[in-house]
């Protein structure tokens, strides 16, 4: 179907932890732009490029952004169709678990930090508003 003028701009992202089947840290990334943006902490990923799907996406966001290849695990189900997040009006993110195959997550691209919390400090960081109900979905995954 071809995309509406006022459909949401498809984002992906990882929520990259240390184990899928019960994670025990989260990695969060710091957003250097735009300047409303800079220094909230984020997701890792990007826009979908056309004729990509979105696991190619995500793949190659990550390998950008921080130089890690990952597996994929379970989609986080969002409210919006397909179980993708709001990021305000103009955007929907679709938010997967991931774990690192290859390499070890660096700032590259687009973020000046990264950084896993624990369960204890999943909140500790500025999360972009958008992401806290995403952050609350991986804390139900944590390992009790
Ligand atoms: N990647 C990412 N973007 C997020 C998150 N939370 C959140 O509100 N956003 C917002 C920031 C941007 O306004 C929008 C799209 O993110 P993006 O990383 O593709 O932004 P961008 O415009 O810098 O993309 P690009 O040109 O580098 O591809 O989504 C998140 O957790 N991860």
């Amino acid at each position: 179907m071809p995309a509406e003028q006022n459909d949401p701009i498809e984002v992906v992202a990882a929520a990259i932890v240390d184990d899928l089947e019960s994670p025990t840290v989260l990695l969060a990334a710091r957003r250097t732009e735009p300047s409303a943006l800079a220094g909230g902490w984020e997701f890792a990923g990007g826009k979908v490029d056309p004729g990509e799907t979105d696991v190619q996406a995500l793949h190659r966001e990550i390998r950008e952004e921080l130089g890690v290849e990952v597996e994929i695990g379970e989609l986080l189900e969002g409210p919006l169709e397909r179980g993708r997040w709001p990021l305000g009006t103009a955007y929907a993110m679709s938010v997967w678990l991931a774990v690192v195959t290859e390499g070890v997550p660096a700032p590259i691209e687009d973020h000046d930090a990264v950084r896993w919390l624990t369960r204890d400090d999943l909140y500790a960081v500025e999360w972009l508003p958008a992401d806290l109900p995403i952050v609350d979905a991986v804390a139900t995954r944590f390992r009790p």
